[in-house]
């Protein structure tokens, strides 16, 4: 089996709802994809498998979402060179902003490209995944554009009542 250009990770099947957000767009602009599970807390051989394994598999991108303690992207962003883009994925507690501020702090060293809070993030993960792999390939970069041209066509000049 061959190995997709971008993965889609998450602390917990929870986060779904929100990283559905990334899978939906990567489908819309063709982009090859696996969704997975991976926790830094709660299964970290499994993290320290799939960061070890990821240049070799043939990643090109991971998007990683996580919510309140959200040490998983960091973590992989520790484990791999694959460009890690990070989703900080809303909560209950803290609406968030406990996501953002573990994501996006990270030391000298070991970037994570991090995304606003929740679905937005989400879809901009996904749309900053493409932008990056639409550099060697014309095809996937025509439909981005056409993706982005589309949508600013859909917003009116002025404003409606309804
Ligand atoms: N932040 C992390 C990590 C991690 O960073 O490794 N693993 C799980 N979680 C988060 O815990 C939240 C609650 O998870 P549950 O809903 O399963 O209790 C989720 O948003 C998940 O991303």
């Amino acid at each position: 089996m061959t190995t997709p250009p971008v993965g889609i990770i998450m602390g917990s099947q929870s986060d779904w709802a929100t990283m559905r957000e990334a899978a939906v767009l990567l489908d819309e602009l063709g982009v090859g994809y696996e969704s997975r599970i991976v926790s830094a807390h709660r299964t970290p051989d499994r993290l320290w498998d799939y960061g070890k394994t990821a240049v070799e598999r043939g990643l090109q991108v991971i998007i990683a979402g996580a919510g309140g303690a959200a040490h998983l992207p960091g973590m992989m962003a520790s484990k791999t060179r694959v460009p890690v883009i990070g989703v900080p994925v809303q909560t209950r507690a803290l609406s968030g902003v406990d996501s953002l501020y573990s994501i996006v702090q990270m030391p000298k060293g070991y970037p994570v490209a991090t995304m606003a809070i929740g679905s937005a993030g989400a879809a901009n993960a996904a749309l900053m995944a493409a932008g990056i792999l639409a550099l060697q390939d014309a095809k996937l970069a025509k439909r981005l554009d056409d993706w982005r041209a589309a949508l600013s066509a859909s917003i009116p000049q002025e404003p409606s009542d309804d």
